[in-house]
């Protein structure tokens, strides 16, 4: 039974009970309106309760049935909207746990709304690349003024009971059964007038110039949100509620919705929505997962090393209330460190208090404790090493720690792209070891790789899974191999960048059209901000650059393959990037983050050129979208060849959380299938030909072959493989 209803003395009680999270299929939508109805004209029926089961009232329109062209079709949640609010009796919605979209929509249309204290109200559907449709552009506007409603919706902003009270988007928050509270308040009211509560009959107010204030928000918008549809669509339709009456509001949000869908943008979110939560649902092919395997339960940690990323990843697991031991290796960088995470804890405790919510650090360190001590670390349940990006150093450190920890204690490391069995190997419980790849920062940035060792026992992988959900992060299983997957894919990326200096582009024609593309940085950019030394050095240890590289190696070639030289060269004369204010681009000051053009850059570039005798072309944005972009899909074709990723959709949630892809393009790989994989194919192939000295051109395998078969679904690319190499 999608909806129930009983009767509480005069009360009717009708409740949403469709699990997970109560939404609004098209069943529940049906049921709820006969339900409605029937109470409604019930004569011993005097007030109405709107509640959820589980205690979820409801997350809104059931994304499941949405599909490419029939969006439109598949609810009407707004008649059910429009039934409520015209009801002579009164309605009262008990909210608890989440009403979110389709959700607060029903709310909205009651005429009172009742919250218990730790729930969330929303309406989130920017966020899947739509907008309210169901009468919430034009309800909260005309209950909680235009701006307060214009940043909830554009943002997509969950607000807690707190705010949504102080906001006037509910009429009372209580600490216990919000039914009861519900029930309790629609009996007072019983007979009471209920014009003033019926939002669609209200006046916008105002005291803006209207003009203005929209064009500055779409102004804001376009920039903030770049190349995403949805919010420009919600601030249009928030307009309306000011420009048109009511009725004609809502037809404004169907052409809205409408033309969104042609887009193709809510597709592609909805896709990473989905991706998202199945990210989670990791299965062995053991058949052991997330479903089987229980996690430990991690109470104390430990994190090794406080420089940039340690740093983060206390600051997470404090915010997450999991008590911490933060080590370092000498009283200054400690120091350091310890100062860093309180500065951190305190903007974390700033941001929550704005939400109304309190911290356990809001005073202080929280659950952290520092030391120079590694006997104060002998009791935790889990070690996560942070130091220094070098081989010898983890090992040692990792050998060290399995001595002193208790034996069934998990050690992780936080490598951006190293051997993890290599780790395990020193160590007395290679079965406890696993790669907790956090990104930068690691407070803030949602990604997780959780790296899988051969030796890696499925235990030790549910218990990182689910920390990091814990963490609020979107953890990821991945395979153990060089770079893992996210880096892995970057490598060729950033390598045709630099082709791209060589053929003929400057840093900025690059940045540009791959940020146009709707990346939040180009490549420069981003290097500039983490540091070219980093790659430098990198490059340093496999001996592509420095003393290393054997003499009389062409300038441009490593091991017969092409080899761009320029960052090396940046690095010589000491252009690290933003913290020596000068990189790909020059900077206001040293570590400033304003870029602009250098003609420095220019000038080298074109010297270089003629000294290596490279004729320069014009290069356009679609040339350097498709070079830099299908070599980055090509590496995600190898993964899922070798077996480091599960499923495309994998591959899609690391590049949306991780490294700045547009969510409205779905991800590399659902971009692959969207542009048409022949095309990507032709072109890689036909790229490939003309410069057989770069082999991340060279079409993979699977890519081939799902082009002779076809081009399959997306979701059946994997089993075109079979069991090849499965690493996970
Ligand atoms: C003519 C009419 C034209 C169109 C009219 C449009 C009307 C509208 O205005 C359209 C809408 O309502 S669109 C929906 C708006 N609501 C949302 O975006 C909420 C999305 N969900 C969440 O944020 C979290 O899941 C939430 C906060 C709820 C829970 O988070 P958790 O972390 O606790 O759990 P999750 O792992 O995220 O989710 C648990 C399971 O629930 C599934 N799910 C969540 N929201 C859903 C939804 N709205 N529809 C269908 N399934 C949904 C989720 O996939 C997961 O499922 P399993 O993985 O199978 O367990
Ligand atoms: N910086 C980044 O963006 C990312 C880095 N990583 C990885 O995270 C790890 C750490 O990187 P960063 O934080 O950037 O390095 P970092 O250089 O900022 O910090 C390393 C810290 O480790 C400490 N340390 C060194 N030896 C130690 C020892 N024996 N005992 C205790 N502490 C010791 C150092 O004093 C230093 O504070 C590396 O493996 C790196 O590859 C992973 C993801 C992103």
């Amino acid at each position: 039974m999608e909806v129930t209803r009983y009767q509480s003395h005069a009360v009717s009680v009708i409740e949403i009970n469709h699990p997970p999270v109560n939404a609004l299929s098209s069943l529940v939508c049906q049921a709820l309106f006969k339900e409605f109805v029937e109470a409604s004209k019930d004569p011993s029926v005097e007030a109405i309760v709107l509640c959820g089961a589980n205690g979820k009232f409801c997350a809104g329109a059931d994304i499941r049935e949405f599909k490419s062209t029939s969006l439109m079709k598949t609810i009407s949640i707004e008649d059910i909207n429009g039934n409520i609010e015209s009801c002579k009796k009164p309605v009262v919605a008990a909210i608890e746990g989440v009403a979110l979209g389709g959700g607060l929509e029903l709310a909205l249309s009651c005429h009172y709304r009742v919250a218990h204290i730790k729930a969330i109200v929303g309406l989130p559907e920017v966020l899947i690349g739509i907008l309210p449709a169901a009468g919430g552009t034009q309800r909260l506007p005309r209950l909680i003024g235009i701006p307060a409603a214009l940043d909830m919706i554009v943002r997509g902003r969950h607000v807690p009971a707190t705010e949504a009270f102080q906001l006037g988007i509910v009429d009372q928050v209580v600490q216990t059964n919000a039914i009861d509270a519900a029930v309790h308040l629609a009996r007072e009211i019983i007979g009471k007038p209920l014009d003033n509560r019926r939002l669609s009959t209200l006046p916008v107010q105002y005291n803006i110039n209207i003009e203005d204030f929209f064009d500055n928000a779409l102004k804001k918008a376009k920039i903030q949100f770049f190349g995403a549809q949805a919010p420009l669509a919600c601030i249009e339709a928030v307009k309306a509620s000011v420009e048109l009456p009511f009725y004609q509001g809502l037809k404004k949000e169907q052409e809205l919705i409408a033309s969104l869908v042609t887009t193709g943008q809510p597709q592609a979110q909805q896709y990473a929505f989905f991706s998202e939560r199945n990210a989670g649902k990791w299965t062995l092919p053991s058949g052991e997962g997330w479903d089987n395997v229980s996690p430990k339960i991690i109470k104390t940690t430990a994190v090794i090393g406080l420089g940039t990323m340690g740093r983060g990843i206390v600051t997470s697991l404090s915010k997450a209330n999991i008590s911490v031991i933060a080590l370092e290796q000498d009283e200054k960088q400690l120091n350091q460190g310890k100062k860093a995470v309180i500065s951190l804890l305190e903007k974390e405790a700033e941001k929550l208090n704005k939400q109304g919510k309190s911290s356990s650090f809001a005073n202080g360190l929280g659950p952290v404790h520092f030391t120079l001590d590694f006997g104060e670390i002998r009791n935790v349940d889990l070690v996560i090493e942070a130091v220094y990006e070098n081989m010898g150093l983890k090992k040692k450190i990792f050998q060290k720690i399995s001595k002193i920890l208790k034996p069934d204690a998990f050690l992780c490391t936080n490598t951006s792209g190293l051997d993890i069995d290599e780790i395990a190997s020193v160590t007395n419980r290679p079965q406890n070891v696993i790669g907790m790849h956090f990104f930068s920062p690691a407070n803030i940035m949602r990604l997780l790789e959780v790296v899988r060792g051969c030796y890696t026992s499925p235990i030790t992988i549910a218990t990182t899974m689910s920390l990091g959900k814990t963490l609020g992060k979107v953890a990821v299983l991945v395979g153990n191999c060089p770079l893992f997957v996210g880096n892995r894919m970057l490598l060729p990326y950033v390598e045709q960048a630099g082709y791209l200096l060589e053929d003929g582009c400057n840093p900025e024609d690059v940045d540009n059209a791959l940020e146009h593309f709707g990346f939040a940085m180009g490549p420069f950019c981003m290097m500039d901000l983490a540091g070219l030394d980093v790659g430098w050095r990198s490059r340093m240890e496999k001996g592509l650059t420095g003393d290393r590289v054997p003499t009389g190696t062409p300038a441009r070639q490593r091991q017969g393959n092409r080899y761009c030289p320029i960052a090396d060269m940046l690095c010589e004369l000491g252009r690290f990037g933003q913290k020596a204010g000068m990189g790909w681009y020059k900077y206001e000051k040293l570590g400033g983050r304003k870029a602009s053009p250098d003609p420095w850059i220019r000038d080298f570039l074109e010297k270089y050129r003629n000294t290596h005798q490279i004729k320069s072309h014009v290069i356009n944005s679609e040339e350097i979208i498709q070079r830099c972009l299908y070599v980055l899909i090509n590496a995600g074709f190898k993964i899922l060849e070798d077996g480091i990723a599960t499923s495309p959709e994998d591959i899609d949630v690391i590049y949306n959380n991780g490294y700045g892809w547009p969510k409205y393009r779905g991800g590399p790989m659902y971009y692959a299938a969207t542009t048409g994989l022949a095309k990507v194919y032709e072109t890689l192939d036909r790229n490939y030909k003309a410069n057989p000295d770069i082999p991340s051109m060279k079409p993979t395998f699977l890519l081939r072959k799902l082009v002779a078969v076809g081009e399959p679904p997306l979701k059946e690319w994997k089993t075109q493989l079979g069991n090849l190499n499965n690493k996970l």
